[in-house]
């Protein structure tokens, strides 16, 4: 090889550093430049994990030489080169086995190696891996120039780093998008609103718990602020800075609930086409919340014990344990002693998330707070919308100081906002201040009474009960009696099976998240 030819490849090896290529794309290049200066029938780049070589680039091997792996123990030539600093040749009648002999990619497969190398490369001075040389004829490798192998094996030792590099730094782009993914909107800025001694007394439990790191399970009916509650005790916690990391327990699939906390390596099961963290490893530093906790299934129960127990978790299609730093935080809206005593859930696994207990009481009896939160989401609604001021009528603050709120704060909220738009809709275009009424607030056909008897005695074959008692001559808005029929048929089955909302998707015949989703939708 001529120096023209020698600089030639060295430069190929140079460009392909500053060059953003696929890892396998980049080590095989490396491989062919490497053949150009150094002539011979095979080449191969292998890292070691553990105590085993892993084939990543090969030239001129069979192709099931990249699935193979080559213990140490079992490969003692790999084992020299790995040891030896120097680049290391063996005879063409070594009595050591050579790891490819009938893999050479010639036609005759039964060819055996005769002229065989190696090199070890390291990287921040811990053995890497090798790189090998193979020759069918003998006396192939006598002429070597071993100034210009030093440069070379410097140069792969440049590209595997970089290639590592890459790889760690696309690893945790990507951990840092599930990240973002998966942590809670950011309302550190949402202010929790009230005055009511219900209020005062959950405002000092937050401070007191929220600076230890006690486990706290946050109890309390549907869209009364469990999840605000969690929110406030992360940013009162040393954690404040870390990751606040959200699992919706209730909308997992059942069969995804595993890899969703636990993560998964690639080609762990069928749909796994990458690897990726878990909840858990997300949330490593910070504060993992598992909101609607009461609705794990039973069998993913004990393995969420286990990594509260061990503070270890392992991925699935990975024997390593890894272990965790995390607060564990947990809501239910269900009675989860109720739960024990009936076998749903787990007693141990009760015990551990409710070392701090937290009950958040429902609107109803905070009625103090109504007309502050009412203001509150009304001032929040006028920014947004670009509004003129507006104000409740008399009327319309006596109904919401009236209405029990089986749907609580969210029920509110979204009352406020509907009543909003029709506000905005009545009112004339160049209106200053707009009024909202109580039949803008449209909650009176929920009264206390109402809504009682409805989840008592619902008459669901309801398409002729609602036609026969629209008395009036306005027009039946199809989809609000929709709505209203699905809300009683769910309080009815969610009162029959005792708020077991799985066996409640079950007999609706959805799946759990859909469920889930759709009572969400409908504020129960
Ligand atoms: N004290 C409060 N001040 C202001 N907004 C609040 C307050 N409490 C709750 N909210 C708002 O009410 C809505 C419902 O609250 P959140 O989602 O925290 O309830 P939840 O109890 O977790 O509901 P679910 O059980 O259905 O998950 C949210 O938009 C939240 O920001």
């Amino acid at each position: 090889m001529t120096t023209s030819q020698f600089t030639q490849s060295l430069l190929a090896i140079v460009t392909d550093l500053s060059l953003a290529l696929p890892e396998e794309e980049r080590l095989q290049r490396l491989l062919r430049a490497f053949k150009q200066v150094f002539p011979c029938d095979a080449s191969a780049l292998l890292r070691l994990q553990g105590q085993t070589l892993i084939p990543l680039a090969v030239d001129g091997l069979s192709e099931d030489t990249l699935g193979r792996q080559f213990d140490l123990d079992q490969h003692p030539r790999l084992a020299h080169i790995l040891l030896s600093r120097a680049p290391l040749r063996f005879d063409a009648d070594s009595p050591l086995p050579d790891p490819y002999d009938g893999l050479i990619a010639s036609e005759d497969t039964a060819l055996h190696v005769h002229d065989c190398m190696g090199v070890s490369l390291h990287v921040h001075g811990k053995p890497w891996g090798v790189l090998t040389l193979d020759a069918l004829k003998v006396g192939t490798f006598d002429h070597i120039n071993t100034q210009e192998l030093e440069a070379f094996i410097r140069l792969a030792e440049a590209t595997v780093k970089t290639a590592d590099l890459i790889h760690s730094l696309e690893a945790q782009l990507q951990h840092e998008h599930q990240v973002v993914q998966s942590v809670l909107a950011d309302r550190s800025a949402q202010p929790m609103i009230g005055k009511s001694p219900a209020m005062a007394s959950l405002r000092r439990e937050i401070t007191t718990v929220g600076e230890s790191d006690l486990s706290v399970l946050i109890c309390g009916e549907t869209g009364v602020g469990k999840e605000l509650v969690a929110q406030q005790i992360h940013q009162h916690s040393s954690r404040a800075n870390a990751a606040l990391v959200y699992v919706n327990c209730a909308a997992l699939p059942e069969n995804l609930i595993e890899s969703e906390l636990f993560g998964h390596e690639k080609g762990a099961f069928s749909g796994a086409t990458q690897s990726r963290a878990g909840k858990f490893e997300l949330a490593n530093g910070g504060t993992l919340f598992l909101d609607e906790v009461g609705e794990i299934p039973i069998a993913a129960q004990a393995k969420l014990l286990r990594a509260l127990q061990s503070g270890e978790i392992q991925r699935i299609g990975n024997d390593q344990a890894l272990s965790v730093d995390v607060r564990i935080i947990a809501a239910t809206n269900r009675q989860l002693p109720q739960e024990v005593s009936a076998g749903r859930f787990r007693a141990d696994l009760y015990h551990r998330l409710s070392v701090y207990p937290i009950h958040v009481p429902p609107l109803r009896e905070r009625k103090r707070d109504v007309l502050l939160l009412a203001g509150f989401f009304i001032e929040q609604q006028r920014r947004r919308l670009g509004l003129p001021a507006v104000r409740l009528d008399p009327h319309s603050q006596t109904q919401l100081l009236h209405y029990h709120w089986p749907g609580n704060i969210r029920e509110l909220e979204h009352s406020i906002s509907r009543a909003i738009l029709k506000a905005k809709n009545n009112a004339l275009a160049t209106a200053s201040l707009l009024q909202i009424t109580a039949d803008d607030l449209g909650i009176e056909q929920h009264s206390d009474q109402q809504s009682t008897a409805a989840a008592t005695h619902i008459s669901y074959s309801s398409a002729e009960n609602i036609a026969s008692t629209n008395t009036t001559t306005q027009p039946i808005n199809i989809k609000l009696a929709t709505d209203d029929f699905q809300r009683k048929l769910i309080t009815k089955l969610l009162k029959q099976y005792q708020s077991n909302q799985a066996q409640v998707a079950q007999a609706l015949g959805m799946d759990r998240s859909n469920f889930y989703r759709l009572k969400k939708r409908l504020e129960l």
